[in-house]
């Protein structure tokens, strides 16, 4: 296709007129650019400002080095370098910030609003090197007609949205979705969403600077305009116009506006902002979603009604069994995971206090406690590293430090979380894919067909019937259903230590016997370590083999069933507690 559209625009430009390929060779470069903001924001979910700078470094690289260095072989590619170099560098630290761990959503839309700003402002503080406000022009370029920048701009653009098309229907494109739909699950799974977030937008920032380079050696001119939030924001409206999330639509619609803008610029020198504007907010208001989705149901119900409806069937993964990993340290007896001194405390607000307990693989520990006690809390902690307040935590005898979730999971930590936490935009195959994305590495040019899960997993899927229903979204499972996908998904990371918080929450009897035969095999069979928070003690008397109690943020009890359900101690802080389903009731 990539190919076609070239030879299109091979043809196009022995037909069009000099003045509308002078206007489509800026648009087609302009295409270029909203393209990376429509994968940034569209597919990824980073509204950004700040796609222009790194355009405008890439043109000022070329303006600059031209201007002051001259015109030559050697000095165009060391423009091009220098762009795409400085670009890529202003990105890493503009992602730095965006992304760190702890930074909200809305860290990368203020930084890449600033960042133009900022860019705007060293040019004009360059005085006559950088050409401050008037820019730089008159110096020599490329010896190109018109008609070879048209194809060459056409070209740029077709091998760009080929490539990104290549890469969204790819097992890396369905993990760009996840981490747009559920980044804290994603993390969970042991996915370091901010290096891969970084990385695409350092890829964005090197297109856009090509682009900008293209554009400076054609148009031989250079203005701050370029860098600036305005052309930044401009391009968030043209994506937003064509459908953001559909690749063809930003490309489209960059190419109607900033083609009809020029037009309408001659034609009506003094209304064309006003005609463009009222455009603008008449679309956004009619077609939230942009025009090519809505010109994409049109064309598929016309598709229906003249019965040209398609038949293809869903494509769906094949499960195979994930080749067995040799268990590191297999027949050590040291404890899955040690807990020592852990505190944990919001402000001044003490939860946990000087936590300790180990457990083994194969123990089924259960953590109970009234409302409040620190359950999730401790939960939390031994998920992240840093969200505890003090003390160690080891899994298979290593410290988990202040790693983040994605790296603790790497340790051995799998966690599931109270609220069945899945993808709901992907199919059941598709989210048990992403759960493999550590240890199966996504191919960044195809989408996987197979599906490689551990023994555990596996059964999980077949005895809850999900393996029936791979191609369904996870957004029409029941809560059941829902609850056992997550559990299969945190399985398929292969971890040592599972970390399960009321897995048996809103389920009926009969999926809560199903899903305790489950984890009792899991332990002794698979030899997991089990950490299990639980309300339902009868559930926990029947498939624990030891029991924890946290009362007001201290370990107050730990032993077997029979010690813990006959403990005055935990009856009194029941009957304190008021709490239903204590195990006073429950032993009776
Ligand atoms: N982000 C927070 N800021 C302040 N206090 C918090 C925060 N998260 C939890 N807490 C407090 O910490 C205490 C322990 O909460 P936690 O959710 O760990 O209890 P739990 O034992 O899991 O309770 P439940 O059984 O109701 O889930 C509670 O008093 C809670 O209000």
């Amino acid at each position: 296709m990539a190919a076609l559209a070239i030879a299109a625009f091979a043809g196009a430009s022995q037909v069009l007129d000099t003045y509308s390929m002078n206007v489509l060779v800026r648009s087609l470069l302009y295409a270029v650019v909203a393209l990376t903001v429509d994968i940034l924001w569209g597919y990824l979910g980073i509204l950004t400002f700040g796609q222009s700078t790194f355009f405008g470094i890439g043109a000022y690289a070329a303006g600059l080095v031209f201007m002051h260095l001259g015109f030559s072989p050697g000095t165009a590619a060391l423009a091009l370098v220098a762009g795409i170099v400085i670009a890529v560098v202003v990105a890493a630290v503009v992602a730095w910030l965006a992304f760190w761990h702890g930074a909200s959503e809305l860290y990368a839309s203020v930084i890449t609003l600033v960042l133009p700003i900022v860019a705007t402002q060293v040019i004009f503080s360059g005085g006559t090197w950088t050409g401050s406000s008037s820019g730089l022009s008159g110096f020599e370029t490329f010896d190109l007609s018109i008609e070879a920048w048209f194809v060459l701009a056409g070209s740029l653009l077709a091998v760009a949205t080929a490539a990104a098309w290549v890469v969204m229907a790819s097992d890396a494109g369905r993990l760009i979705v996840a981490i747009r739909e559920n980044e804290q699950r994603c993390k969970y799974l042991g996915i370091g969403t901010a290096r891969l977030k970084s990385l695409a937008f350092l890829v964005s920032a090197a297109i856009a600077a090509i682009a900008g380079y293209v554009f400076a050696g054609y148009a031989a001119v250079v203005a701050p305009e370029l860098v600036g939030f305005v052309f930044g924001t401009e391009l968030v409206i043209w994506v937003a116009l064509g459908g953001r999330g559909t690749l063809l639509g930003p490309v489209i619609g960059t190419v109607l506006v900033d083609y009809e803008s020029a037009q309408l610029s001659g034609d009506y020198p003094f209304v064309w902002k006003l005609i463009i504007g009222l455009v603008f907010v008449a679309v956004i208001v009619a077609l939230p979603r942009g025009f090519l989705p809505i010109l994409g149901d049109g064309l598929k119900r016309l598709g229906r009604l003249a019965g040209l409806g398609r038949t293809t069937t869903a494509r769906t993964a094949t499960i195979v069994a994930a080749a067995r990993r040799t268990a590191a340290a297999a027949a050590d007896d040291s404890p899955a995971i040690r807990i020592r001194g852990v505190a944990k405390h919001f402000g001044s607000l003490p939860v946990l206090r000087g936590i300790d307990f180990e457990a083994r693989a194969g123990e089924l520990v259960s953590l109970v406690g009234p409302n409040g006690a620190g359950k999730t809390t401790l939960m939390r902690c031994i998920a992240d590293g840093s969200e505890r307040s003090g003390g160690t935590i080891e899994i298979g005898g290593v410290s988990i430090g202040r790693l983040p979730p994605e790296r603790c999971v790497a340790l051995g930590i799998g966690r599931k979380f109270q609220m069945a936490n899945v993808f709901d935009s992907l199919t059941v195959a598709e989210c048990l894919q992403i759960a493999r994305t550590r240890i199966d590495r996504p191919s960044l040019v195809r989408r996987s067909t197979e599906l490689a899960l551990p023994g555990p997993a596996a059964r999980v899927v077949a005895t809850t019937g999900l393996d029936q229903r791979l191609a369904t979204p996870a957004r029409l499972l029941s809560h059941g259903q829902k609850q056992a996908l997550e559990l299969a998904m945190v399985l398929a990371l292969e971890p040592k230590v599972l970390l399960l918080d009321e897995p048996t929450a809103g389920l009926s009897k009969a999926e809560r016997m199903l899903i305790g035969g489950i984890l009792t095999d899991l332990a002794t069979q698979e030899r997991l370590c089990i950490l299990l928070v639980e309300h339902d003690l009868d559930f926990v008397r029947e498939i624990s083999s030891r029991v924890v109690v946290l009362h007001q943020g201290r370990l107050v009890l730990d032993g077997t069933v029979e010690e813990v359900v006959g403990s005055e101690t935990v009856k009194q802080i029941y009957a304190g507690a008021g709490h239903h389903g204590a195990p006073a009731e429950a032993a009776r």
